[in-house]
C-alpha cells in the first residue's frame, strides 16, 4: 500500500491508498509527526510499502519524518521537488525552486482535472492564489494570512481579544455583523478571506472572461465556498498533483 502525506505548515494531511489503485483505504489530518505514527500503526491490515511526500517544512524537520517513516514502517519514500516544468505546466517563479511545493502540485492537479485556464485557491495556514494559462504558463499568485494566522495574529497583538477555538466555531454559524468580540473576529477574518477569493475571481475573469475553471482546497476552504458557487472544491488537490510528481510504477 502507499501512503501519501501532504506536510504543511500547520497540519500533516495523510491517505492510505491500494497500490496500483486510486482507491483511499484510509485517511486523516494530524497536527505532529508522533501522531501521525500512532494513526497509521493502529491501522488494521494495512502493510505499506511506498510512500510519497510533500513539504512545505523545513529540510531538517522533513528529513526527521522521513527517517521515522522509514524505522517504523520500512517504506521507500519519494518527496516531491522543485521544478521548472512538468505535465504541460511551467513554473512562472523568477526562481523557481522558490515556489511554495503544495502550490506547484496544486496547480499540476488543477491543470490536469481542467485542461485548460485554471485559478487555484488554498486555505491552509497561509491563503495563496495561483494562475496557471491554458497553455500551461503560471502566471504568478499571491500569498496572504489564512484563517488561523489572522486570528491569532489578532489574539496575540491586542490585549483584549481573548476567546477559545470552540466559541470560534460557533461563531460562524451565520455572518451579520458580530455582537461578541468572538463573532467579530471570527466573521471578520472570514470576510476576509471570502475578499481575497473574489478579489482573484475578478483577476481571473479579467484574463480568460469565463473559460477557466477555479479550484478551491486547503483545510478552510468550505469557509469561501458557499460565496463561489461555481468554484470546484477538490480537498484532495495537493495529492492529485503528487500523484503526477511523484509516479510509483
Ligand atoms: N480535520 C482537521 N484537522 C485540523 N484542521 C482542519 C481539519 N479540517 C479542516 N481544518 C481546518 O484546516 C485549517 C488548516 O488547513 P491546512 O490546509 O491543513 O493547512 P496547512 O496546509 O497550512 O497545514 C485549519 O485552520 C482548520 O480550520
Ligand atoms: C505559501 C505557503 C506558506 C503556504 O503554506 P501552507 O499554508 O499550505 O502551509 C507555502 O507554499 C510556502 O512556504 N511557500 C514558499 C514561498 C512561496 O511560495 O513563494
Ligand atoms: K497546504
Amino acid at each position: 500500500m502507499i501512503l501519501e502525506l501532504d506536510c504543511g505548515n500547520s497540519f500533516i494531511k495523510w491517505r492510505v491508498l491500494e497500490s496500483g489503485l486510486a482507491e483511499v483505504r484510509a485517511e486523516g489530518v494530524v497536527g505532529s509527526d508522533v501522531a501521525l505514527i500512532d494513526s497509521l500503526s493502529a491501522l488494521p491490515g494495512v502493510l505499506l510499502t511506498r510512500c510519497r511526500l510533500v513539504s512545505v517544512r523545513a529540510l531538517e524537520e522533513t528529513d526527521k519524518l522521513v527517517n521515522a517513516l522509514v524505522d517504523a514502517f520500512d517504506v521507500v519514500v519519494c518527496c516531491a521537488a522543485s521544478a521548472r516544468e512538468v505535465a504541460g505546466v511551467r513554473n512562472g517563479y523568477d526562481d523557481f525552486e522558490r515556489l511554495g511545493l503544495d502550490r506547484w502540485l496544486a496547480m499540476l492537479g488543477a491543470f490536469k482535472l481542467a485542461q485548460g485556464a485554471c485559478l487555484v485557491l488554498d486555505f491552509g495556514t497561509a491563503a495563496t492564489a495561483d494562475f496557471v494559462a491554458a497553455d500551461g504558463e503560471h502566471l504568478g499568485g499571491f500569498i496572504c494570512p489564512g484563517m488561523p494566522l489572522m486570528r491569532n495574529q489578532l489574539r496575540t497583538h491586542t490585549r483584549k481579544i481573548r476567546y477559545d477555538d470552540a466559541a470560534a466555531g460557533k461563531a460562524l454559524e451565520h455572518l451579520s455583523p458580530g455582537h461578541t468580540t468572538v463573532e467579530a473576529v471570527e466573521r471578520g477574518c472570514m470576510l476576509m478571506l471570502r475578499g481575497f477569493a473574489l478579489t482573484q475571481l475578478e483577476l481571473a475573469r479579467s484574463y480568460w472572461g469565463d473559460n477557466f475553471t477555479l479550484f478551491l482546497t486547503g483545510g478552510d476552504a468550505d469557509l469561501v465556498s458557499d460565496a463561489i458557487p461555481q468554484a470546484r472544491l477538490v480537498p484532495d488537490l495537493v495529492f492529485v498533483g503528487l500523484a503526477m510528481a511523484c509516479p510509483l510504477s
